[in-house]
């Protein structure tokens, strides 16, 4: 599709670590309003148009049509990003990490804007549904075993990271534990909990109650969660499957490096065919599930399940490996994605409420290092 992007016509949004979202506020236009544009920042590791093939093939059918935007690439030129950055720099608040827009990328996404779905006067309540992940597999070493019972929430919890919060209760359909939840995650102030109004974001709770009464705000947004439950039980099911841990990625992903001399590039375009045939990914053998947590009780056994499991990996065929990857990185995306509820007041005084899914992006390979040092490490110190 080819449109004609202008700068001025742009208003920054938010931004993670590999996109910065901004929102057209231009003259009424059929394809742009109403839309946002998804720009990838420097070091990103996708581009946008493998992305949008992703979260059509793959995770939309996992979290539900109906919920996700999948998005057209359009066409940008150096300049129009030149102009956007020098236009949203002094507004910006980077993500964990801060990149300048990558000037290099031929397009952007093109995306609806679901932090204002109704227009002027819309509010949006960003939900992050994060840690849900336990262990499920053998390929995990038994002094690692706190993970088969402890959600990685509860680990950070532990550390005083969190509070009460648990994402089981968020995405519960519960009316009573959704609200737990959220008023947890606004009382701590946290990220995972952000607010929007006509598609800006608000740097304080403060700000927010000198305009609404929170305890509103919370509730309408409790009520959509209740309302959506078949998207929780979507969410819920793609966290809790039974995957590999980050450590048993590790381990798969070592053995698949092997066979594939070293060739990183090379399983993440076989990861690729897979994801875009998802019919042909295998579940979890048995032989690498654990389950019986009596057997974790019994050390010799969980040894002798691990040493058994870890020798099996160089038996089994490369698309079994690979599937196992692929349903692991799918996880991953689940873990970090972003639920917009998205509210406005009509006249009458009566809401109206719609929620979507936001980042559903494909992760790099590389993040699999990272992600099981950060676990083991947590694991470790859990209760210690
Ligand atoms: O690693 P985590 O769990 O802290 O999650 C990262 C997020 O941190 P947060 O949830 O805000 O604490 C992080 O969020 P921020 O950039 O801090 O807003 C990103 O979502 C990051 O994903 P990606 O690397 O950009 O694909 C997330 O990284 P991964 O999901 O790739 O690990
Ligand atoms: N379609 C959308 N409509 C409105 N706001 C959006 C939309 N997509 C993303 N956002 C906002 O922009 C933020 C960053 O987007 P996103 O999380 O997709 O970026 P990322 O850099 O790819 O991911 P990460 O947060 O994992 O680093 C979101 O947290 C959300 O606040």
């Amino acid at each position: 599709m080819t449109v004609v992007l202008r700068a001025e016509d742009y208003e920054y949004i938010a931004e993670g670590s590999a996109h910065l979202i901004a929102a057209y506020h231009g003259p009424e236009s059929s394809v742009l309003t109403g839309k946002v544009l998804r720009i990838a920042l420097e070091d990103s590791a996708e581009a946008g148009d493998s992305e949008e093939q992703f979260i059509r093939s793959v995770m939309m059918p996992l979290v539900g049509g109906k919920y996700a935007d999948p998005g057209t690439p359009v066409p940008c030129t150096r300049e129009f990003l030149e102009a956007l950055e020098k236009r949203v720099e002094p507004v910006r608040k980077h993500g964990k990490v801060a990149h300048a827009i990558d000037k290099e990328r031929p397009s952007v996404l093109l995306k609806k804007n679901f932090s204002a779905s109704f227009g002027a006067g819309s509010w949006c309540l960003e939900l992050k549904p994060k840690y849900y992940l336990t262990a499920r597999s053998r390929l995990l070493p038994p002094e690692l075993s706190e993970k088969y019972r402890t959600a990685f929430f509860e680990m950070l919890f532990d550390r005083g990271a969190v509070g009460a919060y648990n994402p089981a209760d968020l995405l519960s359909g519960d009316r009573v534990r959704i609200a737990r939840a959220v008023r947890e995650l606004w009382e701590n102030g946290h990220k995972w909990l952000k607010v929007f109004k006509d598609g800006k974001a608000f740097s304080s709770r403060a700000d927010i109650e000198a305009q609404i009464p929170s305890a509103i705000l919370l509730e309408e947004g409790i009520l959509a969660m209740e309302m959506n439950k078949e998207l929780s039980d979507n969410i819920q099911n793609i966290q809790t499957k039974e995957y590999v841990d980050s450590y048993g990625a590790k381990l798969i992903l070592d053995e698949l490096l092997r066979r594939f001399n070293s060739d990183r590039g090379a399983i993440e375009e076989k990861l690729w065919n897979m994801y875009m045939n998802p019919e042909a990914m295998t579940s979890l053998p048995w032989e690498l599930v654990a389950y019986e947590t009596s057997a974790q009780a019994n050390e010799q056994s969980s040894n002798e399940s691990f040493t058994k499991a870890k020798e099996g990996l160089s038996e089994l065929d490369d698309q079994t490996l690979l599937g196992f990857i692929a349903e692991y990185m799918i996880a991953a995306v689940a873990k970090d994605l972003s639920i917009m509820i998205c509210l406005k007041q009509d006249e009458t005084g009566a809401w109206q409420r719609s929620v979507n899914v936001v980042d559903l992006g494909v992760k790099g390979l590389d993040k699999v290092d990272e992600w099981f040092t950060r676990d083991s490490e947590l694991t470790r110190k859990f209760k210690t």
